[in-house]
């Protein structure tokens, strides 16, 4: 269609209405159909883009059918042509139609496009006295294993039911050697497939030139698109290096046109001529410019979306001790401004680089062909310029930079007064963060000026130096000119040329930076995703039969992966019979808590062996044990979404019923429903629409719903009021005296488990005595110590007005 506005605007400027011919009619025939496969391609979801695309393929059917009207087409016997563009049309809107159909992707769902990128680790290894099974569950789970029996010290290798490749792994490993893969000397790792038969190829990401390989990996699938992207790029910067060519001449005609005594400058041939080249040439740039942008940003919006997905599902799969480690602020930040830059490297920043280059070179070689020795003097003065200017401008950044980092600081100081408002006016402590934060912005305001000046110096150094620039062309050429060596119109291109060359200089540093910078992000974030966690999500023994509950602890050692000099848990020897209630207690840092952490394998322990129904539990799926277990922490977390929802947390097929009945059990269905909305009621952000003592029976109701075989209670009635708290121990008695469920109870509140089956105190890692209530107070030693202390304290509050 192009090809034929401008064939045609060239034979309307120079009066040819000339018989339109076969040749003439098949090319616009191709021309259509070429254009029609580039729309289909660039708007493969065109369902956005409906009407324009629509509009553009009417466009185009009609300007050429209008074409071969006005040069007579229709009757000149090319009615074939006519027809085969007719028919070409029709098939153009099927295919159209059939694109719309098949390319929208409305939801991941079964059909999930990214699944060979989805990290997926599901290791773990078996000691030699444990068997595989391989359970109904497991068999239909798409991560489906078998192991093994662990040879020697090393690692169990996993056998995947599928073909399995080599998996590069550039990041380390970071296990301490249980459950997890360590890799090989050569950097490489066994890796395992996501259960389609098909193995994933992980690149490694420790050099940016790596970084660069994964991101095109995670490009691949829109690799059509991106090759549609560059072919568009090709051809509109092409047109856009051969713009101040016709502008250029066309101010040269008009320039020799002065006093010619002519009535009209289109009556110049010259003019008219390099006019239309010009408008045609725009309309190219325009219109192909166009299709690049939206090939590059569909393929670049899709990119950002596969990045961050396979990102969140690496973070989730991560051990606890890498949250421990890296805190929310940083893994968010990796999910939001560090995908956005990293998606931007392929198609924003490489479509500029390619654009500005070819841009730059292409107007390099064009300045030499126009006067060679001139366009060697201003490359050499414009390459030194922009050394100088490039410096400065990275002083300039660097300030920037350094703004930043105090805008930071300030905000941090901002969200946080805000966040605790209610501490703040608790404290009385208004003045205080208003003085932090007027220290914050003083900071920001003194490198806010800094900056500001040393940039008010900057813009004129940059003109100064684009003039001294053009001074240096405009003698130099003007010498030539003079001199007869050098026309007048070409010295006119060499300047538009010069200035889309300082232009293009510009752009291409400042996109290397971006591109750098992109690089820089997408290094943190690939880190992320290859880091292989020691500890199994899914995957591994599912006991047959029904879980009985019963929990055995094997002369446990344990210490923090963060702190491993410091033992928190040693030589533990524990049994919980199925049905039997234990509580733990003990003075604070005791390693209670740590206990919770080892059970429901937070955390793998350094020595012995945590067994459940029997089974070491690094063998048994962790997905399978952490449904026996129902637990309760001391700061319940609820999410921002229904009661009932977050009741029904992780089994979105619990019944209404089911969700009552936990409800009930919890003591919580009364006050729900006298909620607004009663279950339906949508809590606010971490359930802070609720008392402490509601969100806690909700957090209790959550971990009963589960139909648990062992509830962990840690801590969990501290936060309730007295009444509360006995409604919720006398659910917690009828829960147990109906279902027999074991239980272990952290508690503090030593009232609170005086009923316990057994006691266990816990000291500095150690269980320093254990019995009955009763049994432990005739023992007169640290329980009765801390029942006495607590006495004290409870007569010492009662006696307070
Ligand atoms: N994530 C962690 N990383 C490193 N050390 C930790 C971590 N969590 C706890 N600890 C340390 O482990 C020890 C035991 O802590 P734990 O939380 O198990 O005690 P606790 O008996 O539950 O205490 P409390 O009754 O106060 O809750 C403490 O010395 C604590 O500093």
């Amino acid at each position: 269609m192009t090809t034929c506005a401008v064939v045609g605007c060239v034979q309307i400027f120079d009066g040819e209405f000339s018989p339109y011919s076969a040749s003439h009619s098949i090319a616009d025939v191709a021309a259509a159909n070429v254009l029609k496969a580039a729309i289909l391609c660039a708007f493969g979801s065109f369902h956005i883009l409906k009407w324009p695309v629509l509009s553009t393929v009417a466009a185009a059917v009609a300007l050429i059918c209008t074409k071969m009207a006005l040069f007579r087409g229709w009757t000149d016997g090319h009615g074939a042509a006519a027809a085969v563009l007719l028919v070409t049309t029709a098939c153009t809107l099927c295919q159209l139609a059939a694109v719309r159909s098949s390319s929208f992707v409305n939801d991941y769902g079964e059909a999930d496009p990214d699944v060979e990128l989805m990290p997926t680790v599901a290791v773990t290894t078996v000691p030699k006295s444990e068997t595989a099974i391989s359970s109904n569950a497991q068999s239909k789970s798409p991560l489906s294993f078998q192991y093994l029996p662990e040879e020697d010290d090393d690692l169990a290798e996993p056998l995947l039911t599928g073909d399995y490749d080599e998996v590069e792994a550039g990041g380390h490993n970071g296990g301490n050697g249980k459950g997890g893969r360590a890799p090989a000397a050569d950097g490489k790792v066994r890796g395992q497939n996501g259960g389609n038969g098909k193995g994933v190829r992980t690149p490694a990401a420790d050099t940016k030139a790596s970084t660069m390989r994964s991101l095109l990996h995670y490009a691949q699938p829109d690799a059509l698109l991106l090759s549609l992207g560059l072919c568009f790029l090709l051809v509109s910067a092409t047109a856009r290096l051969a713009l101040p060519n016709f502008t250029s001449r066309c101010l040269a005609a008009v320039v020799s046109s002065e006093g010619d005594g002519k009535d009209h400058l289109f009556n110049n041939l010259q003019f008219r001529n390099n006019l239309a080249y010009l408008v045609g040439t725009a309309a190219v740039y325009a219109f192909f410019s166009m299709l690049r942008i939206w090939c590059t940003a569909k393929a670049e919006v899709r990119l950002m979306a596969r990045v961050q997905r396979v990102l969140f599902a690496a973070i989730m799969r991560q051990d606890i001790s890498y949250f421990d480690k890296y805190g929310t602020g940083q893994l968010t930040s990796r999910l939001t401004s560090d995908a956005t830059m990293l998606g931007a490297i392929i198609t924003t920043n490489c479509n500029w680089v390619i654009q500005t280059s070819l841009s730059l070179f292409g107007s390099m070689g064009y300045l030499f062909f126009l006067e060679p020795r001139l366009a060697g003097v201003y490359v050499a003065i414009a390459t030194v310029f922009f050394v100088i200017t490039r410096q400065f401008g990275s002083f300039v950044r660097k300030l920037q930079k350094k703004i930043q980092d105090v805008k930071g600081d300030a905000n941090q100081v901002a969200d946080q007064s805000i966040a605790l408002a209610r501490l703040v006016r608790a404290f009385a402590a208004e003045e205080w963060e208003q003085h932090h934060y007027d220290k914050s912005n003083l900071d920001m305001v003194r490198e806010q000026l800094r900056s500001k000046m040393a940039y008010s110096l900057y813009v004129p150094v940059v003109a100064i130096v684009q003039n001294a620039l053009t001074f240096a062309v405009l003698c130099l050429g003007g010498f030539y000119v003079t001199r007869g060596q050098m026309s007048g119109a070409d010295l006119t291109a060499f300047l538009f040329y010069s200035q889309t060359v300082q232009d293009n200089m510009n752009t291409l540093s400042e996109q290397i930076i971006s591109l750098f910078q992109g690089l820089g992000a997408g290094e943190k974030i690939f880190e992320i995703i290859q880091h292989q966690p020691t500890l199994p999500i899914t995957g591994g023994l599912v006991p047959p039969g029904e879980p009985k509950g019963e929990l055995k602890l094997n002369n446990v050692g344990f210490a923090y992966p963060g702190s491993p000099q410091l033992r928190v848990i040693e030589n533990m020897n524990l049994t919980i019979r199925p049905g039997e209630r234990v509580a733990a207690v003990g003075p604070s840092g005791g390693g209670k808590s740590s206990l919770v952490g080892l059970v429901l394998r937070y955390y793998d322990p350094v020595q012995g062996t945590v067994l459940f129904d029997g089974h070491d539990i690094r063998v048994l799926d962790p997905r399978w044990l952490r449904r026996q277990i129902g637990v309760v922490t001391q700061d319940p977390f609820l999410f921002g979404v229904s009661v009932r929802d977050n009741i029904a947390y992780g089994r979105p097929d619990m019944s209404l019923e089911e969700v009552h009945r936990a409800a009930r059990l919890a003591s919580a269905h009364d006050f729900i429903l006298q909620l607004p909305l009663g279950y339906e009621t949508v809590l606010g952000e971490r359930g802070v629409t609720l008392s402490g003592g509601q969100r806690q029976r909700v957090a209790i109701a959550r971990a009963l719903a589960r139909q648990p075989k062992l509830l962990i209670l840690d801590e969990a009635t501290s936060a309730l009021d007295s009444s509360s708290e006995h409604e919720v121990q006398t659910a917690l008695q009828t829960l147990h005296a109906k279902t027999r469920t074991s239980m272990l109870i952290v508690a503090h509140r030593l009232s609170t488990i005086q009923d316990a089956d057994r006691i266990l105190v816990i000291q500095r890692g150690h269980i320093v005595e254990q019995g009955t209530h009763t049994e432990l107070l005739a023992r007169k030693g640290v329980y009765s110590v801390l029942v006495s202390r607590q006495l004290q304290t409870e007569l010492l509050e009662g006696d307070q007005p």
